[in-house]
C-alpha cells in the first residue's frame, strides 16, 4: 500500500533550487510587488470563459469564493489580480487544510506571506499539515499534487483502511482512508453545499437533508470498469518488435488514469469493482500485451458484470429468463447485458446506459416508490394515489418497470433508441407490457404524449444526465404539472438548479390557480462508495 502519510515531525527543509525557493516576505510588499509588475504594461489581459453552471470547474470555483469571501474575491477581480496566481509552476509549499470541497479534494488557504489564495490538493483531511506543488491555476486558486502529510488527521485517517496500492495515486477513489460513516457524511455536505450554491430558492424552502443511505456492498460493487492504454510509441511502432510470450514492455500501462494527470496508470486490479471483471481483466491484459504492436491508437477497454444469458450474450436480446445467477464478463459494446434488480431482469447494450451499482438499486427504486406513495399523513390525505407514471430520461426502463406494479398505465422517453429497443423488450421480459410504453426522442416531448394522462394522479420521475435538465424540459414539466416530482441525479449541483426553477417558475404561476411545487425531501445515495460521488433524490410535491 502506498502512503504519503509521514509521522506527525515538523516539515523539513524545502528540496528545491535556492533559485525557485519563496523568499519570505511581508503581504503588503508583495502586494505591492504584483501590482508593480502587473500596473505598468499594459498587459493584454486573457479571456477566461467562465464554467458552465454545475461543471465540477464550476463547482470548485464557488467553493472557493466561499472560503475566501465573495468580498474579497471581487475586490481582487477590481485589481485584475483574479487569475494571477501568487505561486509559481512546481512551486512547493506547506499548507493547513480547512475543508473537503464536493469533488473530493482539499481546499487549503495560500500562507499569509501570500496574496488571500485557494490551494487544492487531492487526499487530504481538513486540519492536516501538508506539502504540495502547485502545477495549475485557475480563478483565485490553484491545483497542486500532495507531496507529503506532515501532520495527519488522525482521528478521520486511517491507512490500514485502503484496500488498492494505487490509492494516493489513481484517479478513481479518493476516500478509501475513511471511514465509510465519514464519507456517507460528507457525502450529505455535498448535497447542503450544493443547495446552498445552486438552488437559488430561500433557505427556509430547502428541507433538512437526510443522512446518506449506503450501499449495501463498499468494495467490489461496480459493474462496470474501462481500463484504457496508448498504443506503442512511435518509434517502436516502426520497429515493431516481436512480442515476448511472458513480458509485457516496459512501457506498456493498463489501466486508470493518475489523478490530475492524462497520464495511465498500469493498473492489474481495481477493489471497487466486481470479482467477476477483476477476474476477466488479468487474462485481458496479458492478451493486449502479446498484440500490443498491432494496435496504432489508445483503447478504452470495456469490462461489464452481466448474469450469464441462456443461449448467449449476443447482440439479440432473448426472451429467456436467467436460469441461474450465473456471472459473466461482457467485453463486446454491442452485447447484451442482464442484471438483476429485485424480481425483474434488465437487458440493455453493453455500451448503453445503466447504473453501475447493482447493489443498490432494490434500495433506491424501493425509495422513490415510498416518495411516491407516502405513508405520513401530511402527505398522503391531501393528494389522491398515483395511478400513472412518467419515466423521463428512462433509459433501459429501470424506474418505469420497477415501479410498475403500483401504476395502471406508464409511459417512459429517452434519447438513446438503442436503449428504447431494449426498455420495450424489458417490459416484455417482465410481463409488464401491457401497460407501459416507450418512445425514444428529447425528455420534453414526453409532455405531449402523455396528455390523456391525468396530472393529479401521475408521478413523475426524471433522471436526466450530468448536465442536468434543459429549460424546455422544465417549462413542459411545469406545464403539466403532475402531482409529484421525483428528480434523482447523479449530479447533485444541476439537480438543485433545476429544483430551484421548478420551485420558483412554479411559485411565479401560483396566482393562475396552477398550484406550486414544494420541495419535499432530499437525500442522498451512495452508488459510488470509496469515491466523492453522489447520487442524490429530491421529492417535489405540488400543492394548491
Ligand atoms: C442518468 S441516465 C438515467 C437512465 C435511467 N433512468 C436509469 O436509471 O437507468 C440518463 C439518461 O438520459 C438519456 N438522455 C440524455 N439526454 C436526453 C434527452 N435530452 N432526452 C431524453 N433522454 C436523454 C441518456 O441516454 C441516459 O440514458
Amino acid at each position: 500500500m502506498q502512503s504519503n502519510v509521514r509521522s506527525a515531525s515538523p516539515p523539513h527543509a524545502s528540496l528545491q533550487s535556492p533559485d525557485k525557493r519563496p523568499r519570505s516576505i511581508s503581504p503588503e510588499v508583495a502586494l505591492q510587488a504584483v501590482t508593480r509588475s502587473t500596473a505598468p504594461k499594459r498587459r493584454k489581459k486573457r479571456k477566461h470563459t467562465p464554467p458552465e453552471s454545475g461543471s465540477s470547474e464550476d463547482v470548485i470555483s464557488r467553493e472557493v469564493v466561499g472560503l475566501l469571501g465573495s468580498e474579497l474575491v471581487s475586490r481582487a477581480e477590481a485589481d485584475g489580480l483574479d487569475w494571477e496566481s501568487p505561486f509559481g509552476f512546481r512551486e512547493e509549499v506547506e499548507l493547513t487544510v480547512s475543508s473537503i470541497s464536493s469533488s473530493g479534494e482539499g481546499l487549503a488557504l495560500a500562507p499569509s506571506s501570500k496574496r488571500p489564495w485557494v490551494v487544492v490538493v487531492p487526499f487530504v483531511l481538513p486540519g492536516e499539515v501538508i506539502r504540495a506543488r502547485v502545477y495549475r491555476h485557475a480563478r483565485m486558486y490553484s491545483f497542486a499534487d500532495l507531496i507529503s502529510i506532515e501532520v495527519p488527521n488522525s482521528e478521520l485517517r486511517d491507512m490500514d483502511r485502503v484496500r488498492c496500492k494505487y490509492f494516493g495515486t489513481c484517479a478513481g477513489c479518493q476516500y478509501q482512508m475513511l471511514s465509510y460513516e465519514t464519507q456517507l457524511g460528507l457525502k450529505r455536505n455535498v448535497v447542503v453545499n450544493a443547495y446552498r450554491n445552486y438552488c437559488n430558492i430561500p433557505e427556509s424552502s430547502i428541507p433538512v437533508i437526510q443522512s446518506t443511505i449506503p450501499s449495501p456492498l463498499q468494495y467490489g460493487y461496480r459493474t462496470k470498469i474501462t481500463p484504457h492504454f496508448e498504443p506503442p510509441p512511435k518509434k517502436l511502432q516502426k520497429e515493431a518488435p516481436t512480442p515476448s510470450e511472458e513480458e509485457k514492455p516496459y512501457w506498456l500501462k493498463i489501466g486508470f488514469n493518475q489523478i490530475g494527470k492524462r497520464v495511465v496508470m498500469d493498473i492489474e486490479e481495481c477493489p471497487i469493482a466486481t470479482p467477476v471483471l477483476n477476474e476477466a481483466y488479468e487474462p485481458m491484459r496479458d492478451d493486449i500485451a502479446k498484440k500490443i504492436y498491432g494496435y496504432k491508437k489508445g483503447v478504452s477497454l470495456l469490462l461489464r458484470d452481466s448474469l450469464e444469458i441462456p443461449g448467449g450474450n449476443s447482440p439479440v436480446a432473448t426472451t429467456e429468463l436467467a436460469v441461474q445467477d450465473h456471472h459473466v464478463c461482457i467485453t463486446d459494446h454491442k452485447a447484451t447485458v442482464r442484471e438483476r434488480v429485485g424480481d425483474l431482469l434488465f437487458d440493455y447494450q453493453a455500451g448503453s446506459f445503466f447504473q453501475n451499482n447493482n447493489s443498490v438499486l432494490v434500495p433506491l427504486t424501493s425509495y422513490v416508490r415510498d416518495a411516491i406513495f407516502p405513508s405520513t399523513a401530511a402527505s398522503a390525505s391531501s393528494t389522491l394515489p398515483p395511478t400513472h407514471l412518467v419515466d423521463a430520461y428512462c433509459g433501459a426502463g429501470l424506474f418505469a418497470l420497477t415501479l410498475a406494479p403500483h401504476f395502471t398505465q406508464i409511459a417512459g422517453i429517452e434519447l438513446s433508441a438503442d436503449s428504447i429497443r431494449f426498455a420495450t423488450h424489458n417490459a416484455a421480459l417482465n410481463g409488464l407490457a401491457h401497460k407501459v410504453s416507450f418512445r425514444a426522442g428529447d425528455a420534453a416531448q414526453i409532455f405531449s404524449a402523455v396528455a390523456d394522462f391525468p396530472p393529479a394522479c401521475t408521478a413523475l420521475v426524471v433522471d436526466p444526465p450530468r448536465k442536468g435538465c434543459d429549460e424546455a424540459f422544465i417549462r413542459q414539466l411545469l406545464g403539466f404539472r403532475a402531482q409529484t416530482v421525483v428528480y434523482v441525479s447523479c449530479n447533485v449541483h444541476t439537480q438543485a438548479r433545476d429544483v430551484g426553477q421548478i420551485v420558483s417558475w412554479s411559485a411565479d404561476e401560483v396566482a393562475e390557480g396552477k398550484g406550486k411545487y414544494v420541495l419535499e425531501s432530499l437525500r442522498g445515495f451512495d452508488l459510488f462508495p470509496q469515491t466523492a460521488h453522489v447520487e442524490s433524490v429530491a421529492v417535489l410535491r405540488l400543492v394548491l
